[in-house]
């Protein structure tokens, strides 16, 4: 069990150690797990896949497995909505390589989504990633480790619901992939997780990473797409809701898709009015709740009709919950259906210890006592009380044993109730109908607002008849009700408010960039606000490419194919050779894409175009030895990351080849050295002078 989270015995000071002889090779223990799979069974699923694949998945899957078979380093975002078929993608992936006798290593960033995928596990626990983590960050594996040759073997990293988790995890991957098969060619070190192929999946819609106590620019810019990373990624798109076609009926179809469209535009903050920070959402009347009393009762009579004669039902329980936004309120909702449940209860108290090394020397920490320890609410942390009935489902905080598909996340109904474990049947994920034994473990809040340390011995469980949005992330339930009281407008109708059927809705539109690129200033600057939706460019060999607009505040962004828009603006900027921009205007920034109305020819000369860049050099520029320049404006799409050298003319037209380094901390920006010193020297630059790119009259360039 050890071997498969990477660890051994000697990790555990002051375990003895196992003799060697007798364990088997960890190495080959890792790999042969993973090669273990029955392959002429995967190979027909694989068949049976491949035969009902939509076109649209069919572009995905071979764009992903020509780069594997080509053993070509690749990045990849599968975005796509709930229900286009990402998990389908990745079972057929990973059917095709293990039927072949390969390694995928399939992970997620939440143990429910991992269940999900076959041989999935957590991010963290396959690639051994800090729960504390920073930009300098690294994964818990080195070379030369039995969990190093598992990747260097490794033809294929899938890692779903990559919007959920911080940049800096797949930066940190990113790092000790490069450590790692710089071992096999020392080049790995300079490309992207070290050179393999690695595909992100999600949608952004979704939850983003959780930060106690962050602002919208900290969220924004902890997603993966504000990476540095994320400009190497190629955004693959799928757009056709599978789940949908999977329904009965013509008209239950159409039904579902309105639901779903509506659904979409929610998630997309397109629909209701834009307040200052927030979306006021008018919720259509036949999705609201009549109520005239305790809000409570009706939620629950209506989520979870003749509830008593259900009681122990897997099934029942299995497709259903209320969500609601804080945890105080899902308990308030657990602790009105359990008192409704017939049945003995039972309390269970934790036991609350402080670490010793809360205070200095081997004195017994007594400032934080028991009783105060014991009303410590923290997240991934079970209640000091717990109540419990048989009957009742309830959810793992914790992951537990992966292989038994009981992991943070998993739900399951209470059979048992005995003094130190309990019994239970799992209604979630992959091993549903298993009966499983939950004992009590002891388990430390990683919780970064309380300032000591201290372990809870409890029950690694909650009550789940109400769960919060967050933790209904990856879960597929078929009866759900939204409890949205408090400081958001109730969703249940109420006759005395007016007001009462709109719901504020908050959608950070900036994390939707994907592989959005900043467009040149002069795109604002010349068109304002009519630019449009919509815009070809067009270079001098009358290639078009279509880009998407959107704006973020003052800047405009061209979404989605960053990548592709990047390269084609190279090929663009040769310098001496006009080039075009089409664009349809219009006066109105559209949401959605509109039939080309009328288009506009435009023609910008390259002199005149400047970048976004121009720095103003500082002290620090012209004193230090090196120029910085911060990795902002259309920076990354002048300067590559990997590239090491960057040429300097000056306006006397000599060349100064200078050094280039890129780096993340303490933000991220490149450094431009070694001969700048003798450049700043000898064309006698001061503090003020300006730099710019690609201009000649007068400016060093
Ligand atoms: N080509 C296909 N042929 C048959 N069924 C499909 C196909 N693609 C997807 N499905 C089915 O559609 C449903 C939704 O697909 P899937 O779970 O892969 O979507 P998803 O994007 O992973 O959704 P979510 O994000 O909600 O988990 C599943 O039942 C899946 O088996």
């Amino acid at each position: 069990m050890l071997q498969s989270f990477g660890k051994s015995l000697s990790d555990f000071p002051p375990m003895p150690k196992a003799d060697t002889s007798l364990v088997p090779d960890v190495e080959s223990r890792l790999i042969h797990d993973e090669m273990s799979y029955n392959r002429p069974v995967l190979a027909a699923q694989h068949d049976r896949m491949m035969s009902t694949m939509t076109s649209e998945q069919r572009n995905v899957y071979d764009k992903i497995m020509t780069r594997v078979k080509e053993d070509k380093p690749g990045l990849f975002f599968l975005y796509g909505y709930g229900g286009t078929g990402k998990t389908f993608i990745w079972r057929a992936l990973c059917a095709a390589l293990r039927s072949d006798g390969e390694i995928v290593l399939a992970c997620a960033s939440s143990g429910i989504a991992a269940l999900l995928i076959p041989g999935g596990r957590t991010a963290h626990s396959r690639f051994g990633i800090l729960f504390t983590i920073d930009e300098c960050s690294m994964c818990g594996v080195t070379p030369n480790t039995p969990l190093a040759s598992l990747l260097i073997k490794a033809k294929l990293i899938i890692w779903d619901e990559a919007p959920m988790m911080h940049k800096h995890c797949f930066e940190a991957l990113d790092r000790s992939l490069r450590d790692v098969l710089k071992t096999v060619d020392k080049r790995n070190k300079d490309i992207p997780f070290g050179g393999k192929v690695v595909v992100l999946g999600g949608d952004f819609r979704q939850i983003l990473p959780v930060m106690l106590g962050s602002t919208r620019p900290e969220f924004v810019n902890a997603s993966i797409n504000s990476s540095h990373l994320w400009r190497y990624c190629e955004v693959l798109t799928l757009t056709k809701n599978m789940r949908l076609l999977s329904s009965a009926s013509e008209s239950d179809i159409e039904e579902r898709k309105l639901f779903s469209d509506w659904v979409l535009r929610v998630g997309d903050g397109t629909i209701g009015e834009v307040n200052d920070v927030d979306i006021s959402v008018v919720i259509p009347s036949d999705l609201l709740i009549p109520s005239s009393g305790n809000p409570i009762a009706y939620i629950v009579d209506s989520t979870y009709p003749n509830l008593l004669g259900n009681i122990g039902k897997a099934e029942y329980f299995q497709s259903r919950a209320i969500l609601a936004p804080k945890n105080t309120i899902v308990e308030q909702v657990n602790d009105y259906v359990l008192d409704l449940i017939p049945g003995e209860e039972k309390i269970y108290l934790s036991y609350d210890t402080p670490y010793h090394k809360n205070i200095d020397g081997d004195a017994v920490d007594d400032i934080h006592t028991p009783e105060f320890l014991n009303t410590i609410v923290a997240s991934k942390l079970p209640n000091h009380r717990l109540r419990l009935k048989v009957g009742a489902p309830v959810m793992l905080l914790r992951n537990m044993d992966q292989s038994l598909g009981l992991c943070n996340g998993t739900r399951l109904i209470i059979t048992k109730m005995g003094k130190f474990v309990l019994e239970g049947r799992v209604i979630s994920g992959s091993n549903i109908g298993e009966k499983v034994f939950i004992p009590r473990l002891s388990l430390t809040p990683s919780d970064n607002r309380i300032p000591f340390k201290f372990k809870r011995r409890q029950f690694p469980i909650s009550v789940s008849f109400s769960m919060t949005i967050n933790k209904s992330q990856g879960q597929s339930l078929e009866h759900v009700g939204v409890y949205l009281p408090g400081g958001l407008k109730i969703l249940i109708n109420d006759d005395d408010d007016d007001d009462i059927d709109v719901a504020s809705n908050v959608v950070y539109r900036e994390v939707f960039r994907n592989g959005a690129v900043c467009l040149p200033n002069m795109f604002g600057g010349d068109f304002g606000d009519q630019i449009g939706r919509y815009a070809i460019l067009t270079n001098p060999k009358s290639n078009k490419f279509e880009v998407l607009v959107d704006r973020v505040n003052r800047a405009f962004f061209s979404q989605r194919d960053g990548k592709r828009f990047v390269t084609f603006t190279e090929s663009i900027l040769v310098p001496g050779l006009p080039w075009f921009l089409l664009m349809n205007l219009q006066a109105t920034f559209d949401d959605y894409l509109p039939p080309i109305t009328s288009l506009l020819a435009y023609r910008h000369n390259i002199t005149d175009m400047v970048l976004d860049f121009e720095k103003k050099l500082t002290e620090y520029d012209v004193t230090k030895g090196c120029m910085i320049l911060l990795y902002t404006g259309n920076v990354p799409q002048m300067l590559d990351t990997l590239k090491t050298t960057v040429n300097i003319i000056d306006d006397c037209g000599n060349l100064w080849v200078c050094e280039l380094n890129f780096a993340t901390f303490p933000y991220e920006h490149f450094k431009i050295g070694r001969r700048w010193n003798r450049f700043v020297e000898a064309r006698r630059l001061r503090e003020g002078v300006k730099i710019r790119r690609g201009c000649s009259d007068g400016w060093v360039t």
